[in-house]
């Protein structure tokens, strides 16, 4: 009898240390498996891996940008989507798409961790900006905005060029996610919005009430968004950026967060992607 209560009690224990070294592994309770290991977006995110810090970037020490005003309007608070007109100045805009010029290649997806292209889901070009002066005062205009929170840093950025029938299928920015590391937040700059159709949807977040953000979302008459699109469409408007937090502070994701580039019906649409990244225990100096 007392051999076999011996016996149990060790079979508890050895499953509570096996499950121990699980929840480790897994990271944060409550983050949906899928957040962690997944590889379900199609946005190129690797993990904490060390191609990923050394990707990371944060403007120079003590660098001076020009004051710059835009104007800030809050859509939802969980989680917080802020539409902020004016966030680039026309010329920060013309210059990001005279250094995209020479660099421009196709959009890539990635399909359980590899890198492929499929227009399906991603068709538009991509663009990586060198960090000259302007562009470290863009970084440093989206730190700011965020409060500069701590172990958080700007991912090099990229424009993203959409021409007719471009579009990006519904997707979320990340696709791992951890305690330590993952794609914190996400700014949508439109640089150049010569366009028709090309807004930016969320199908799980409600219209707001007051007509007054029809000058920002698209109003149906069924207030839904355009019509045709499920929940809030962002217009494409030239130097505005959408903005969100894409996990809680628990580290979880927002499901709400899942968004598209609704397809361009005509002209040209160029954003930019200004992506922070949580790292832990990382400084860049
Ligand atoms: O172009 C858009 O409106 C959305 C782009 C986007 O979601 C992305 O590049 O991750
Ligand atoms: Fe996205």
């Amino acid at each position: 009898m007392a051999n076999d209560s011996g016996f149990r009690w060790r079979t508890v224990a050895e499953v509570g240390l096996v499950s121990a070294v699980i929840y480790f592994l897994l990271g944060t309770p409550g983050l949906p498996s899928n957040l962690i290991f997944s590889s379900s977006s199609t946005d190129k995110t690797v993990s904490t891996s060390q191609v990923k810090v050394e990707s990371l970037v944060y403007p120079e020490k003590n660098i001076e940008c020009k004051s710059h005003n835009y104007d800030i309007h809050v859509l939802s608070t969980a989680p917080l989507i802020i539409y902020i007109d004016g966030f680039l100045s026309n010329d920060e805009s013309e210059h990001l798409i005279d250094m995209s010029q020479a660099n421009w290649q196709t959009s890539t997806v990635f399909n359980s961790g590899v890198e492929t292209t499929d227009s399906t889901v991603r068709k538009s070009e991509k663009a990586l900006i060198p960090r000259d002066h302007t562009v470290q005062c863009i970084e440093q205009r989206a730190l700011a905005i965020q409060g500069w929170p701590r172990e958080t840093f700007i991912e090099r950025l990229w424009t993203q060029r959409y021409n007719e029938t471009g579009h990006y299928a519904h997707h979320y920015d990340w696709a791992t996610a951890s305690r330590t590391s993952r794609r914190v937040s996400t700014f949508m700059v439109y640089v150049h919005a010569d366009c028709t159709g090309g807004g930016t949807n969320f199908p799980r977040v409600s219209m707001p009430r007051d007509a007054r953000w029809c000058e920002f979302v698209e109003c149906g008459g069924d207030g839904d968004g355009d019509g045709g699109e499920e929940g809030v469409t962002f217009k494409a408007r030239k130097g505005a950026a959408v903005f969100w937090r894409n996990f809680d502070e628990e580290g979880r994701g927002y499901r709400e967060t899942i968004h598209a580039g609704l397809p361009v019906t005509s002209g040209t649409k160029i954003g930019l992607n200004i992506w922070s990244w949580f790292q832990a225990g990382h400084s860049v100096d």
